[in-house]
């Protein structure tokens, strides 16, 4: 089947084709009920049950697409919408000044964490070097895939050493320190004499100690983050999916627990498990007994459940919730 030509009143929705990102995406898109196939080697797939098709990219070109307003929704890193804006505001700044620019708003808009995929862009550099902080590595060359992130950095510490306070003293200034792109393994770049410094992802710090490396500061922190153009084609199927994605999240930061509690100690078990709105309380068939059910954050439910039995809960069971629709 020819896809491209079946994309027509479908909804475009970027997803991320490999890497990091992939995974948690796909349980997102099964959680909200967005069933698709995917075919071999194919970037495009059609959702079956709804008026939307997948389009599989790189996490770091959806910016770009959904930026355009070229695809509507799209999932990715908070670190990727940051490059790109960079990418967009040199741009801009740049064709300002041969006046060239167009004046066309570019960008998308965050609709919401996503909650997966943190992780921090920091400076690296030689564990045993000489470099302590990251003002030391001014002039110096720098190795990224987030190259208008890292000038846009050693622009702002360019800006501090010469004493400049109004950045448009530094529009159309060469930058001292020389960024150099690199597309993958960044952290080989100050062994291999390429580099003095790198500005890279760090989440476990693994790859960064194989390489030797130390990080001296933090460009920026990061998640996984649902994006959309902004004028989507169709701003409900916007809105309904966000709610079901909305309500994966919810359902997976959650646990449902519930307990028995004397009444006359409600109050104290109830300040523990206040529930998202409220706790529910309902009679027991027993004379001064009740039965409360509350939604409790997942990563809480171990002291929480250790509270309880501390004020005289009895029976406490905590329950995984399958999904949700709450505000
Ligand atoms: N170690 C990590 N831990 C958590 N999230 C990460 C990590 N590395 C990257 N990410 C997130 O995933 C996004 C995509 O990175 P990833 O390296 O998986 O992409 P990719 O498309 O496979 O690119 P590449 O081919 O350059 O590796 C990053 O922009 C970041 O938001
Ligand atoms: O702190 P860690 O948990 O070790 O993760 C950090 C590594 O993860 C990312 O690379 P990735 O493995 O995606 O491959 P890449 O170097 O090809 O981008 C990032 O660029 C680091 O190299």
């Amino acid at each position: 089947m020819d896809l491209v030509n079946h994309l027509e009143g479908r909804l475009l929705f970027a997803v991320p084709k490999k890497g990091r990102l992939l995974q948690a995406s796909l349980n997102l898109l099964e959680g909200a009920d967005i069933q698709f196939k995917r075919e071999n080697r194919l970037d495009i797939a059609l959702v079956k049950n709804l008026p939307i098709a997948l389009i599989f990219l790189p996490a770091a070109d959806i910016p770009t697409f959904v930026g355009e307003g070229r695809v509507d929704l799209g999932i990715t890193g908070y670190d990727q919408v940051q490059e790109h804006d960079a990418g967009v505001r040199a741009l801009a700044r740049a064709r300002r000044m041969s006046n060239e620019w167009d004046g066309k708003p570019r960008g998308c808009e965050t609709i919401m964490d996503l909650g997966f995929g943190s992780c921090k862009l920091q400076v690296q550099v030689p564990a045993k070097g000489e470099y302590t902080e990251s003002k030391h590595l001014v002039g110096k060359n720098i190795g990224t895939s987030f190259v208008h992130l890292a000038r846009d950095f050693f622009a702002r510490l360019e800006m501090e050493q010469e004493g400049i306070t109004d950045p448009k003293q530094m529009e159309g200034r060469k930058l001292r320190t020389k960024i150099i792109e690199l597309s993958g393994s960044v952290e080989a770049a100050c062994a291999l004499g390429v580099a003095d410094g790198i500005v890279d992802l760090v989440e476990s710090g693994e790859t960064m100690k194989a390489a030797g490396l130390k990080a001296i500061d933090t460009v920026l922190e990061t998640s996984a983050i649902l994006i959309k153009s902004k004028a989507p084609s169709n701003p409900e199927l916007v809105d309904l999916i966000a709610s079901r994605i909305r309500g994966v999240i919810t359902a997976q930061r959650f646990v449902l627990c519930q307990y028995n509690v004397p009444r006359d100690r409600l109050a104290a078990a109830t300040a523990f498990t206040p529930g998202k709105r409220a706790p529910t309380v309902t009679s027991l068939d027993e004379e001064g007994w009740v039965a409360v059910s509350a939604m409790v954050e997942k990563k809480r439910i171990a002291p929480v459940m250790d509270d309880l039995l501390k004020v005289g809960a009895e029976d406490i069971l905590v329950l995984d919730i399958q999904n949700t629709r709450c505000n």
